[in-house]
């Protein structure tokens, strides 16, 4: 069997969905392929069914934050009730509503493993083993995504080991859980089970949320402490067995943790085993131009190739990379149509966002949320900045919220050009005062300027007032 479409996508993720979509609303017709569920990663396994599952134990820890509240909320979690309702955000693990949501965007799905085997050619080979060779008239695009790395620690795969997959879909919570790493998965996973009753201990290697201003792996691993979880930094494991069905983690602090579960949180690899060998090109993570293009092993852009999302390593995250997809699906849809390409910076077509203004909201409590460069990255890029930190339980918005609210932000701004370039804010709900740092980070806007965005009173947006002060008025 053998069919033609103008755009053929591997991986119908969030991403590879988005790049359809857009490539279809540009008069093009897509095909995506989908050996798993359509939806992908984000959908079952990671950010829906994890936010999900944090989600309870923060809306009771605010009620019993607030004085009056408190005295309201005195039972635990029913914890088969957050896990039910953690089943029904990931749909039951059944990507029917998914499925019909590709085929009102007029986008066709051919279920099946996709291999690169030839210029413009994938080769679908189906769960029964029956072959299906798509060409594409412009455009290949690899939307793959990741899959979780589990390390070379011996015992540690016999051990079989949950990883976001397993730990997404448990329908127990166990008694004990061993968690190895230290970054968001790591946090996010080790909060939402110690709060649904397991006893957690987490095994980081260097720091908590290496890669954050320090201070917000502070404050997180702080807290995760207060909960009950055992956080041991500058810890590996060693060794792992299995012991009537006990886990045992020898460590190189020569310590022993024994849990009933583990779960290794410690980073992602590509899924871009696909054949790029056929077109000369290799796999691992595909280097992209900043249109999504394919960078061949001269640096030069493939021209039928792309490569969006999780599997070019811009960004492993899912807004980010539906942000690459609608550049990707319009700039194909502006190539087939011999259409101008805006790809200058900040232009419709690239995806200069990655680089300058990418946001991250790590769901842990306190949640950390970040935009632009941290103080560190600014200097490693070479800007004169000023770092600008705020006590955020000083705002009264935040006093207000919660009692005792502990939090902090830093804003950091490049004084050449007088703009904000990163901010970090780390507090109980702050995720939805991001976006003001992102409008202002992308738009460029002048910090004199942001004096005329006025925070209402009393909101915690207010903290964006007390950074502009602690920074200084402008002196005409
Ligand atoms: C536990 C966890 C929590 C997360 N939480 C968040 C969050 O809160 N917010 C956030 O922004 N990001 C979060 N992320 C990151 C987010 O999940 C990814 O950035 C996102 O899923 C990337 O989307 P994608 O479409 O590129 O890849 P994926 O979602 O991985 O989708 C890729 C799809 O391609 C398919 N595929 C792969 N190879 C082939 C092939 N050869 N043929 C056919 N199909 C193939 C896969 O089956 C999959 O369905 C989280 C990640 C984890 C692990
Ligand atoms: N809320 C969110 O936006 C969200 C939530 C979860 C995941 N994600 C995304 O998913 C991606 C993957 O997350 P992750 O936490 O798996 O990866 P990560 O790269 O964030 O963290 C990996 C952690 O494992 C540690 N590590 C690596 N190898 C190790 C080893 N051999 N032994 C011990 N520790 C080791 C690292 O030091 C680090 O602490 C992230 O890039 C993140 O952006 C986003």
């Amino acid at each position: 069997m053998s069919a033609s479409y103008d755009v053929v996508v591997v991986g119908a993720g969030p991403v590879g969905e988005n790049v359809a979509d857009r490539a279809v609303q540009g008069g093009l017709s897509a095909v995506v392929v989908e050996d798993r569920l359509v939806g992908g990663e984000c959908s079952y396994w990671a950010c829906t069914p994890s936010k999900a599952l944090l989600r309870p134990a923060d809306a009771r820890r605010g009620a019993q934050r607030v004085d009056g509240a408190r005295q309201a909320v005195t039972g635990d979690l029913d914890v088969r009730a957050v896990l039910e309702r953690r089943t029904s955000f990931a749909s039951g693990w059944d990507d029917a509503g998914q499925v019909e949501w590709l085929r009102s965007a007029g986008i066709d799905l051919v279920r099946g493993r996709g291999r690169v085997t030839g210029e413009r050619e994938v080769t679908v080979i189906g769960a029964d083993g029956a072959e299906q060779v798509l060409t594409a008239r412009h455009a290949v695009a690899v939307c793959t995504g990741t899959r979780p790395v589990v390390p070379d620690v011996p015992g540690l795969r016999e051990a079989h080991p949950w990883t976001n997959r397993e730990a997404l879909e448990a329908s127990e919570v166990p008694a004990s859980l061993v968690v190895i790493g230290g970054g968001v998965v790591a946090c996010e996973l080790a909060g939402a089970f110690a709060d649904l009753g397991a006893e957690v201990t987490l095994l980081v290697r260097s720091r908590l949320l290496g890669g954050y201003e320090p201070f917000a792996g502070e404050l997180v691993g702080e807290a995760l402490a207060e909960r009950g979880v055992d956080v041991r930094r500058g810890v590996s494991a060693t060794r792992v067995r299995v012991a009537d069905g006990v886990r045992e983690v020898e460590c190189d602090d020569g310590r022993t943790v024994r849990a009933a579960q583990l779960l290794v949180a410690t980073g992602r690899e590509p899924q871009s085993d696909l054949g790029l060998e056929t077109v000369g090109l290799e796999g691992g993570w595909l280097q992209v131009d900043e249109t999504l293009r394919v960078l061949d092993g001269a640096g030069e852009p493939v021209e039928w190739l792309y490569a969006v999302g999780d599997a070019n390593h811009r960004r492993l995250l899912t807004h980010q990379g539906k942000y690459q997809a609608r550049a990707a699906g319009d700039v194909i849809a502006a190539r087939a149509a011999g259409r101008p390409v805006d790809d200058v910076r900040w232009g419709v077509h690239a995806a200069t966002a990655d680089h300058l203004a990418a946001t991250q909201v790590v769901f842990t409590d306190p949640q950390v949320a970040s935009v632009g460069l941290t103080a560190a990255g600014a200097q490693d890029a070479g800007l004169r900045t000023r770092v600008v930190d705020y006590d955020l339980g000083a705002v009264a918005g935040a006093a207000i919220h919660a009692d005792g609210y502990t939090g902090r932000a830093r804003m950091v701004v490049d004084e050449d050009r007088r703009v904000v370039v990163g901010a970090t804010l780390v507090g109980q709900d702050v995720a939805d005062l991001l976006h003001a740092a992102s409008v202002a980070i992308a738009g460029e806007v002048p910090i004199d300027r942001l004096w005329h965005a006025v925070p209402a009173f009393p909101t915690m947006s207010e903290i964006w007032l007390r950074l502009l002060e602690t920074y200084g008025r402008p002196t005409p």
